[in-house]
């Protein structure tokens, strides 16, 4: 199901700041090669991404769900002089290719990609987190978020992607599989007294989490 009307999506592409030319690399390469392209978060989400990473100047970044880079890139222009992005990406040959992406931006030295599977990984990263970008397998957001949220800084943020899931959760009675995971986690979110949240209708849906002081 298209949410957003075309000719909306394509007036906010208008009148977004544009991309930088590796990230239309990366998105024209992804588009040229990958088979499941649409998973990049795209222009206009990767300008809001790249907004608030700004507006929070983090030291520390957590991505779950690397895939070629996109996002990665995006996240950090925001960070610190001193600041480093971890992202987690499960399928090697995804790995690579972003590693490859990075090793071409002016961030290649404040970005670590961990190559695994994130509910293994995440334990072992001992960090306290300004930033989390939440977009791996739908059937783990409520894992991951509850593997993070405790290592969230005073003011940190998670942004999770897909909150709407094409659509799918707004059905009646919700059959997918990963549409009702990702309906039990803005449910999960939701009921959560620790936090306040905001689900923004952009691209396919992305959830703003704030924990509460
Ligand atoms: C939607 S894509 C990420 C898109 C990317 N963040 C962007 O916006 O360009 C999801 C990625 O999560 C990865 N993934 C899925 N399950 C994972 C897991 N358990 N641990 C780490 N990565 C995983 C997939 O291989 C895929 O590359």
């Amino acid at each position: 199901m298209d949410l957003i009307n075309e000719l909306a999506e394509n007036y906010a592409a208008a009148y977004t700041s544009p991309e930088e030319a590796l990230l239309q690399r990366i998105n024209d390469e992804t588009y040229a090669t990958h088979a499941q392209p649409h998973m990049l978060s795209g222009h206009v989400q990767g300008r809001v991404l790249s907004f608030f990473s700004k507006m929070i100047q983090p030291k520390y970044i957590l991505e779950i769900g690397t895939f070629t880079g996109y996002s990665a890139l995006c996240l950090a222009e925001g960070l610190r002089n001193d600041g480093e992005l971890h992202t987690i990406e499960l399928r090697e040959e995804d790995a690579i290719l972003s590693q490859k992406n990075f090793d071409s931006s002016i961030y290649k030295n404040k970005i670590y990609l961990h190559n695994g599977n994130a509910l293994e990984i995440l334990p072992k990263l001992n960090y306290k987190w300004d930033l989390v970008f939440i977009d791996a397998d739908k059937d783990n957001y409520i894992h991951y978020y509850e593997l993070v949220i405790n290592q969230l800084n005073d003011n940190g943020i998670i942004l999770a992607d897909n909150v709407l899931f094409h659509g799918q959760v707004l059905e009646e009675k919700i059959k997918g599989k990963n549409a009702l995971a990702i309906d039990a986690f803005n449910k999960h979110v939701a009921e959560d007294h620790r936090c306040e949240q905001v689900l923004l209708t952009v691209r396919d849906g992305l959830l703003l989490i704030k924990k509460k002081k």
